[in-house]
């Protein structure tokens, strides 16, 4: 294993794994493996890049550093040579944490400093310009994002969001100094170890910014951002001989199908709207959920019923019902409530023979594919921007698509099912 990365959810894990596998266009990436936790057992496959899926964007920070430096400890003894720090494109933090502890953390047990920091993911509309973070046109604290249950995201300027969970300087590295080239940059990042600053905003504002920021990380033990940093990791490794020729072509799963949203953002809700016009849905009434009156098996029977006609069933609400609910029965029953309806239902199709499933939101796909007990997932064709396909490759295959809230066309769910099973 070449490249090891640590990311802080599920769905984020899958995006950055999505980019190492396609690399730079006409370039080819690497034969990347997604990890669902810091596994117990060294890597058996000939895997170029090991990403490890974490759930520590949002627990404490001590626990998230924990976590963090373990899944470190696994990808060195897996001989990686270089690591990644995956966050969100829309750096979904705390003023406690929990990107700036955990990178710190990072940065002195591999002993560096001059660390980029960069969440841009310029395709879906993250661009960072002067230490500010845009989605879309909008500054970060204006797009939405303010309103995030978890973590609000009320500074866009993300280096003084960055200083209030550091101990170290924060550094920054203005557009200008990218456009110039990768050497401009090297000795602009040298310059910030020498003012002994461990974490460096750079900022980006194109996929070409991307690049070079790769080329003048190629040597740097440790990088942090979203999945646009590392759209150059593989051309690294390649221009050092280091890659093996082609990964293996993905041929397709077929069988029973299922959709489980859990996702309320606007995306996920625009996608289930488009679906219902023609594929059976099922709308979940949380209350249902917590008096007992809908479980696992209510889902699952629906699902079966319907296979081959690409059912999918949703607890997703507007802010508005969502805030009421959580005012009513509290965030942290309803979030258990509905992890473990979402978790058992998987569970149960799987059991029965469902082989292609797709599952919208981080936290809810954290949820299911934990409950399922998979093991390595390698990494097959993009579906949409930042969501590939996933194959558990075992005795009974099972394909994934795992889709952060935010992301995916309207058409998605569709998309997806046509993709895992090898058409489209
Ligand atoms: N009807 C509902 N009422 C209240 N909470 C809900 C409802 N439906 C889902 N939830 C909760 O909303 C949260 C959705 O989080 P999840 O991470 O799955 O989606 P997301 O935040 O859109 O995705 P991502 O993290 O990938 O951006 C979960 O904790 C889930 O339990
Ligand atoms: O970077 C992103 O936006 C996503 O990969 C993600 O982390 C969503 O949870």
């Amino acid at each position: 294993m070449l490249l090891g990365v640590i990311a802080d959810d599920f769905t984020g894990a899958s995006d950055i794994a999505n980019t190492l596998a396609k690399g730079l266009p006409g370039q080819g990436g690497m034969r990347t493996a997604q990890y669902l936790g810091v596994p117990d057992e060294p890597s058996s496959e000939q895997i170029e890049a090991g990403v490890i899926s974490l759930k520590s964007r949002s627990i404490p920070a001590n626990e998230a550093v924990a976590v963090s430096l373990k899944a470190l400890a696994w990808l060195q003894a897996q001989g990686c040579r270089q690591f990644v720090f995956k966050y969100c494109s829309t750096f979904d933090s705390t003023p406690a944490g929990n990107i700036g502890p955990v990178a710190e953390a990072l940065a002195q047990a591999l002993g560096v400093k001059g660390v980029v920091a960069c969440p841009a993911f310029p395709t879906v509309g993250r661009t960072v310009y002067q230490g500010h973070l845009f989605v879309h046109d909008r500054l970060l604290s204006e797009s939405g994002l303010q309103h995030h249950p978890l973590n609000p995201m009320t500074d866009p300027d993300i280096r003084r969001w960055l200083r209030r969970q550091t101990t170290g300087e924060v550094g920054q590295v203005a557009w200008p100094q990218v456009h110039a080239g990768a050497s401009v940059l090297r000795a602009a990042l040298d310059a910030a170890v020498a003012r002994d600053e461990t974490l460096v905003i750079v900022d980006a504002l194109s996929d070409d910014d991307l690049e070079i920021i790769g080329r003048a990380c190629r040597d740097a033990p440790l990088i942090t951002g979203g999945s646009g940093i590392a759209l150059a990791l593989p051309a690294n490794f390649r221009d050092q001989g280091l890659m093996s020729p082609t990964p293996s072509a993905f041929s397709g799963i077929d069988g029973p199908e299922a959709i489980l949203a859990g996702s309320c953002s606007g995306a996920t809700r625009q996608q289930i709207e488009w679906h219902a016009t023609s594929h059976p849905v099922l709308n979940v009434d949380v209350e249902d959920v917590l008096d007992g009156t809908v479980t696992p098996d209510t889902l699952a029977t629906f699902i079966q019923a319907r296979e081959g006609q690409a059912p999918l069933v949703y607890s997703s609400a507007p802010p508005e019902q969502v805030a009421r609910l959580q005012e009513k029965h509290g965030r942290e029953r309803l979030a258990a409530a509905l992890d473990a309806l979402f978790a058992q239902t998987a569970r149960t199709l799987v059991a029965s023979g469902t082989k292609r499933l797709v599952v919208a939101g981080g936290e809810t796909s954290g949820a299911v594919v934990s409950a399922l007990g998979l093991g390595a997932l390698e990494i097959g064709p993009e579906i949409d921007p930042g969501v590939p396909v996933l194959v558990c490759d075992g005795k009974h295959p099972l394909g994934l698509a795992l889709k952060s809230g935010n992301f995916g066309a309207p058409d998605f769910f569709t998309k997806a099912l046509a993709k895992l099973g090898g058409s489209a």
